[in-house]
């Protein structure tokens, strides 16, 4: 299944994904999207869980279409994110896996290592991401798997 993009895309991040994040906001803007911002808003330091837990709420609340997150790995971010109820976080670091993600795991949300990857790469992940469906069938068994009881 597509996103609902008549919702807006969640977007949030730690001081180490605050760069990348401005710039993507920007992006998607231009581009047309609607995006529900949850911060940080500076490079000053924060604790990732503090933006990766409400962005990711919005997604679980059905409040907004899928959700992106940034940290300098996407490992706290991802971790985090995955707490919720009904999220699939993938950490992305290239555009196959991003593809991959989407085809086989049915993530809603996208997590980036801003360290790691160049601003055109997340991007490129990004359009990827929206633009990749869940190939159901043998992955359906496999993601319904995945919540604990
Ligand atoms: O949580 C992370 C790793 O799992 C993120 O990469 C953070 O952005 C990173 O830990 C922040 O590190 P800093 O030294 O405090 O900038």
């Amino acid at each position: 299944m597509s996103f609902n993009l008549s919702l807006p895309i969640a977007i949030g991040c730690d001081h180490a994904g605050y760069e990348y994040k401005a710039a993507l906001v920007k992006w998607l803007e231009e581009k047309g999207y609607s995006v529900k911002n949850f911060g940080t808003d500076s490079l000053d330091s924060v604790d990732y869980p503090d933006f990766a837990h409400p962005t990711a709420s919005s997604v679980e609340n059905g409040e907004t279409a899928f959700g992106i997150l940034l940290c300098g790995s996407a490992n706290g971010v991802a971790i985090t994110a995955n707490k919720h109820q009904n999220i699939r976080a993938g950490l992305c670091w290239e555009n196959e896996v991003a593809s991959l993600v989407r085809k086989h795991n049915n993530a809603n949300m996208i997590c980036i290592p801003a360290r790691f990857v160049s601003l055109d790469q997340a991007k490129e992940m990004i359009e990827t991401f929206i633009n990749t469906e869940f190939e159901g069938g043998r992955h359906a068994n496999r993601v319904g798997k995945i919540a604990c009881a």
